[in-house]
């Protein structure tokens, strides 16, 4: 009777630089975990992939390295990208044995054609029967319910950790947009950076990141908070523990939080006047973990004066978009990019 479990079903993977989440149809998110390997350089070996990794991440013996394959929002490493995407579609697809499924990944918006292709094989690889390659920015508009077919213009600011994705959409073409490489990775980056500078202290990429999620933020509205950091001395031996304040984070991630507002206002400006005319009635929609910086919505708001919106789950929407343009035949047929 085992037969009876095995069919061809089909997924949808979000295959960001920071996460990658498995969608499939009527049992949603499967999958969802941190695009990062662990890599034993003395042997040439992969010792984990995803969650696993993530938990050795600044904790190994320096043979050990931990990699994200697909930094800045470009495939940074072909071999280990191919790898972990293997990986997480095997992973997926044997949880509910799957034959051959169709796959449509979505992927950042500046990926070059050699990048499309290397995802496109490596799912091959890994037992796709068919791929198929959308944006990740139509993915996200989709996903939070956007009328991406209809003549109305959408837009879309999708901040993830590699890069963020500016588009502005209408009857599922991206009319005008960008993608810049700046995002949640960067804003961690200029963390380390300022404990480093004006508290003397080294702290890894963790720390960073978990300062940024709890008390870090764009704009502060009320009051300060703070957070007791621990890290090496810089001109020193010693381990200390410190004490951050938001207003130091908010300082510290002026320059990433600047740069995002800018591309939002570039995209702004190179929109058709017709559609801009929509997107002022209608807003524009934050999705992506880096949305989920506090106050960051308010930020974009008063540099265009646009209403704001983060998605109602801002780290999973791309992958719902994903899998509703999988299971919507003519919209993916629309939306699928060579
Ligand atoms: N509460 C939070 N506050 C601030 N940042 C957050 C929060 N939660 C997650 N992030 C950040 O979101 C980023 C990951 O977002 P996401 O999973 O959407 O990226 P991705 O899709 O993998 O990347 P990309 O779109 O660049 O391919 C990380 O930088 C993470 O630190």
């Amino acid at each position: 009777m085992f037969h009876l479990f095995r069919h061809t079903c089909n997924l949808a993977i979000d295959l960001g630089t920071a996460n990658t989440l498995v969608y499939v149809p009527d049992r949603g998110i499967v999958l969802n975990e941190p695009s990062m390997l662990a890599f034993d350089i003395r042997n040439d070996k992969i010792l984990a992939i995803g969650q696993d990794a993530k938990t050795m991440e600044g904790k190994t013996p320096p043979h050990i390295v931990i990699m994200r394959p697909m930094k800045d929002g470009v495939i940074a490493d072909f071999k280990m990208t191919r790898a972990m995407l293997q990986h997480f579609i095997r992973k997926a697809a044997k949880r509910f044995r799957f034959l051959s499924p169709k796959v449509v990944i979505a992927v950042p918006f500046g990926i070059t054609d050699v990048e499309k292709k290397a995802v496109r094989d490596s799912a091959c690889h890994a037992g796709a029967s068919k791929v198929t390659i959308i944006l990740e920015p139509m993915a996200a508009a989709l996903g939070a319910g956007l009328p991406v077919e209809k003549p109305i213009g959408s837009m879309v600011v999708d901040i993830g950790g590699g890069t963020t994705d500016v588009a502005v959409i209408v009857m599922t073409e991206i009319i005008s947009g960008c993608c810049i490489r700046t995002a949640g990775d960067e804003m961690d980056g200029a963390i380390i950076q300022h404990v480093r500078q004006k508290h003397n202290l080294l702290i890894g990429p963790r720390t960073a990141e978990h300062i940024k999620q709890t008390i870090g933020c764009a704009y502060s509205f009320n009051g300060e908070q703070h957070a007791k950091i621990r890290g090496r001395e810089l001109t020193g031996r010693r381990f200390l523990t410190t004490e951050i304040s938001s207003e130091e984070i908010q300082e510290a991630l002026t320059k990433t939080v600047e740069t995002i507002v800018e591309a939002v206002m570039m995209t702004l400006e190179n929109t058709p006047p017709d559609l801009a005319d929509d997107i002022i009635e209608r807003g524009i929609l934050l999705t992506g973990g880096g949305a989920l910086l506090k106050n960051l919505d308010y930020k974009i708001k008063e540099a265009t004066g646009l209403p704001v919106a983060l998605s109602d789950d801002a780290l999973t929407t791309v992958a719902e978009g994903a899998g509703k343009a999988l299971t919507t035949p003519h919209l993916l047929r629309k939306i699928a990019i060579d």
